[in-house]
């Protein structure tokens, strides 16, 4: 493993390592695997919340001991009038998703967890996107794009899924997984310094 990380990513998502390699972290990706069911009555903003936090403990019990490096990771989940989605099970599933965005505007939470040590942080962004009309036919052809599967809410707005976004109020970051905005404030907190140093 690369001696130079400053950071573990608890993350399989290649899109929350690129969109940390924007802002010039350095890090290396570990497995968090954990049970992602959302418990009965839980709230969206809880369930986010809670999930982002086990991934990064999972995260960090997997590291050798005396590794102390922070541990980042995320979840994302779409909510639509109080229904909240997460990745589609199957192609039916996707399409369901789709027809449920379609004309409408429905809600991105991304929540960002950061464990340093003994101290846990976490913090949870909150975008709108509004779609425009999907046709049937649309959704057929977008599942060929392979972009539904792995997803929240069965689109992905960096790729084919822009085609339906009429409207962003939010983070951009955010709805792709992880919102760089308030990861920057997290991994600050953490002592890790973002922005190169001054040439001299
Ligand atoms: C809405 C939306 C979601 N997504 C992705 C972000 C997340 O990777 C995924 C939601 O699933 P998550 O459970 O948040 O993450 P994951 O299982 O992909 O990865 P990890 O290993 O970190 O648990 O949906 C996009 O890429 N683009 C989008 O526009």
């Amino acid at each position: 493993m690369d001696a130079e990380h400053q950071i573990y990513l608890a993350s399989r998502s290649p899109r929350r390592g690129e969109l940390l390699t924007q802002i010039g972290v350095r890090f290396a990706a570990i497995a968090a695997d954990i049970d992602e069911a959302r418990r009965p009555d839980e709230p969206p903003h809880a369930y986010v919340r809670r999930v982002a936090l086990e991934k990064g403990r999972a995260g960090r019990a997997s590291l050798p001991a005396g590794d102390d490096r922070p541990v980042l990771a995320a979840d994302t989940a779409v909510i639509r009038a109080d229904v909240l989605l997460g990745k589609p099970r199957d192609r039916e599933d996707a399409a369901r998703m789709l027809r449920l965005l379609s004309g409408r505007t429905h809600r991105v939470l991304t929540a960002v967890a950061l464990i340093a040590g003994a101290r846990e942080w976490v913090e949870i962004s909150e975008s709108r996107v509004t779609f425009r009309l999907i046709g049937e036919e649309e959704i057929q052809r977008y599942w060929h794009t392979g972009e539904p599967l792995d997803k929240a809410g069965g689109y992905g707005i960096q790729g084919h899924g822009a085609l339906f976004v009429a409207a962003l109020d939010g983070s951009y970051s955010g709805v792709m997984g992880l919102p760089l905005f308030e990861t920057g404030r997290l991994l600050e907190r953490a002592g890790i310094e973002l922005l190169p140093a001054q040439a001299v």
